[in-house]
């Protein structure tokens, strides 16, 4: 039971683990509020749910229903696959799955051979900022990052991630070097100009940008601290 519900919940993960991370901010559909409905359910009925409150249910801004896990609930599912994946592969899953909905559901513009935007509707995102915390939630983030910019390498990439002169940990150094060899700038302080202005340029009539909060997940304590 536990091996099924473990294989389940892997299934399931990066689109659990993508509302987890932005749910909070984002008023899109998503189609994978299906999934995730699905993989909670099993995880409250499976052998492994020891978490003593239900998944509660919440809408979007078109009235679909997701279904949202609290901390405990996502510690506990992160605990059971940790059992049998390593942390780069679940890492992997859910920056892959974030990637991939940004992708989905935004009309996201790259740049042509002639420099000039693909799409330049007012609805289209020219910048995307991946904003990372000092946990493996901050790791989701620059993989996600890593990921939108392979999906199309002139997509406008960066990411925000303050811990950069401290990183120790294998990992993360190994994250940082694939986003220098994507070409993906990293910088450790979010300046407000990032998110109006594209490559300085500031006579553009609309800018969109997408900004990803990958700064805290489920070790979370407390109000937010510099
Ligand atoms: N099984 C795993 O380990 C995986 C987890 N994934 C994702 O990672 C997060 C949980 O990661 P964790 O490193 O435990 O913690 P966080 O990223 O939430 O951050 C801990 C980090 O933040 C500091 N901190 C805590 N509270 C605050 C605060 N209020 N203000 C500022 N800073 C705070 C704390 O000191 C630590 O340094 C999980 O949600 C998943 O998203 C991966 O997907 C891979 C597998």
């Amino acid at each position: 039971m536990r091996t099924t519900a473990s294989r389940t919940l892997l299934h399931h993960y990066s689109s659990r683990h993508f509302l987890s991370t932005l749910s909070q901010n984002n008023n899109s559909s998503y189609h994978t509020s299906q999934n995730i409905r699905r993989a909670s359910s099993l995880f409250m009925s499976s052998s492994v749910a020891t978490a003593s409150c239900p998944p509660s249910t919440a809408f979007t801004s078109s009235h679909e229903e997701i279904t949202l896990l609290t901390q405990q609930q996502a510690a506990h599912i992160d605990d059971v696959l940790m059992e049998t994946f390593s942390t780069d592969q679940l890492m992997e899953l859910a920056g892959l799955s974030v990637a991939q909905v940004v992708q989905t559901h935004y009309q996201l513009s790259g740049r042509g051979d002639d420099d000039r935007l693909e799409n330049d509707d007012e609805g289209s995102v020219q910048k995307i900022v991946v904003v990372c915390g000092p946990g493996n939630n901050g790791g989701d983030g620059l993989v996600a990052a890593r990921h939108l910019k392979m999906f199309n390498p002139t997509f406008n990439v960066m990411v925000v991630y303050p811990r950069l002169a401290s990183v120790e940990k294998p990992l993360y150094k190994r994250l940082l070097a694939q986003l220098n060899m994507c070409d993906v700038p990293v910088v450790t302080e979010l300046d407000e100009r990032m998110l109006l202005e594209r490559d300085g340029d500031v006579r553009r009539r609309r800018h969109n940008t997408i900004v990803i909060d990958a700064m805290l997940g489920y070790s979370s304590r407390g109000a937010v601290r510099e």
